[in-house]
């Protein structure tokens, strides 16, 4: 049986039916089938679903607790000590908040870093959602991992668990070039060439890590990366703000992907402003991340694709850059085509990954152009429905795949629960 959406306006302003067999778009404006699962979408917009492509989804626990910091004191004086007393259990609540904030938002892809990785993907495949999710590595101990070592194997452990999963792709997620030696970072390219998955990286995010890594190494982040043979296409660097010429034309020969965080820029004064139309200019994928919520502190993609826009635009003094529809592009199509996914576009043989807007709103209203309105009047609460892989995780605004209240309610207890052990310790 097929999923059949009617009555729903597209994209392009006009109205349209959309019939999805199994996981993935079969017709468009084709015949009515009988027996079919079916959506009235009558004066909704059905848009691409969104590809989010840098969080930290159990962060949940974490949001507004380390609020107005530099990033280096945000993550040495409150993020790392605290996240000492995560365990599998946190992690999988905190994931399990995530996620439904992700369905609400019309998310339904994430590229994650986190640890205990395994609770992630529980988490997302009970909701539904797709993950390419990043065990994090770093040189000293971490939640997980007492050793680079043994985070080496909780990756190969879910490789073979997750081998050809629909929904979750294992990933590899060495931190940053400040915390992991040349050596560890060299030893991550390697498992992921083996098994052939996406390293995920934070890349030159603030000066402070561009001054660090000239002081260590006598190279910027991308001449370092490049000197130990570390960039190829499966490479996704979250941030990269601060960025020479030189470094993104090096960029765009590997194929690098980037993922775009402007809101956790902007919010931890990381300085400057990603060079995006240089990136545009000489061929780079740019995709959109959020970050975590703990630097957020939403997973609002709407919210993302406005800032960046409005970012660019007066960075450069200049309103032509950045223009919705290519905007609307970076945070769907973009991410999906960096995550090895064929979705964000709604076409024949796409992946049925879609939202459903109510448009019935006054900020949204008149509607003129689905695109614009989605770039810079549209958040997060507008959206009605989701429907990941062809399955509807949420229709007119309620949850289907577990209960909403509920998971909430035992999310925040062990947040609380967690917050009481580590009050005392940040500072
Ligand atoms: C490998 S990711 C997990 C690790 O990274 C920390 N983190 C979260 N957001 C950021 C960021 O923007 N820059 C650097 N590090 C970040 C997170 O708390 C985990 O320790
Ligand atoms: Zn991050």
């Amino acid at each position: 049986m097929g999923v059949l959406i009617k009555n729903g306006i597209m994209p392009n302003g006009k109205r349209g039916t959309i019939y999805i067999e199994d996981n993935r778009i079969e017709d468009i404006n084709g015949e009515i089938r009988k027996d079919d699962f079916v959506i009235n979408a009558q004066d909704k917009l059905i848009l691409p679903a969104f590809y989010n492509t840098h969080t930290h989804l159990p962060m949940t626990f974490l949001r507004g607790i380390a609020e107005d910091m530099w990033l280096k004191d945000w993550l040495e004086r409150v993020v790392w000590p605290a996240e000492k007393y995560i365990n599998r259990e946190y992690v999988y609540w905190g994931a399990m908040l995530g996620g439904l904030e992700l369905i609400r938002s019309g998310i339904a892809a994430v590229a994650d870093m986190y640890f205990f990785m395994d609770s992630v993907a529980k988490a997302l495949e009970l909701l539904g959602l797709r993950g390419v999710l990043g065990t994090t590595i770093f040189e000293f101990p971490s939640p997980d991992a007492k050793t680079p070592e043994e985070a080496f194997k909780i990756v190969e452990r879910l490789v073979k668990k997750y081998k050809n999963h629909e929904l979750i792709k294992p990933s590899i997620a060495p931190h940053s070039i400040y915390s992991c030696n040349l050596e560890i970072l060299q030893q991550a390219k390697e498992i992921a060439d083996r098994y052939g998955l996406l390293i995920q990286i934070h890349l030159s995010e603030t000066r402070w890590e561009v001054y660090e890594v000239q002081k260590r190494y006598g190279k910027r982040p991308v001449e370092l990366l490049e000197s130990i043979g570390f960039l190829d296409k499966n490479l996704l660097s979250a941030h990269a703000v601060w960025l020479t010429k030189a470094e993104i034309k090096t960029l765009a020969k590997y194929g690098v992907k980037v993922s775009h965080n402007p809101i956790s820029n902007l919010k931890l004064a990381s300085g400057g402003v990603m060079p995006y139309p240089e990136m545009k200019e000489y061929g780079v994928l740019v995709t959109l991340g959020t970050d975590g919520v703990a630097s957020n502190n939403s997973f609002d993609m709407f919210e993302e694709m406005k800032v960046f826009a409005i970012s660019q635009k007066n960075h450069r003094w200049d309103p032509t850059i950045a223009k919705a529809e290519e905007v609307f592009k970076v945070a769907t199509e973009n991410g999906a085509k960096a995550l090895g996914f064929k979705a964000g576009r709604i076409e024949k043989g796409y992946l049925a990954d879609l939202m459903i807007i109510d448009i019935n709103r006054p900020h949204l209203k008149p509607f003129y152009d689905p695109i614009t309105l989605a770039v810079y009047s549209m958040r997060a609460g507008d959206v009605d429905g989701l429907i990941v892989n062809g399955k509807p995780l949420m229709l007119n605004k309620e949850i289907l795949v577990v209960n909403e209240e509920k998971t909430i309610e035992k999310a925040e207890k062990k947040a609380l629960k967690l917050y009481e052990k580590i009050v005392g310790v940040v500072k």
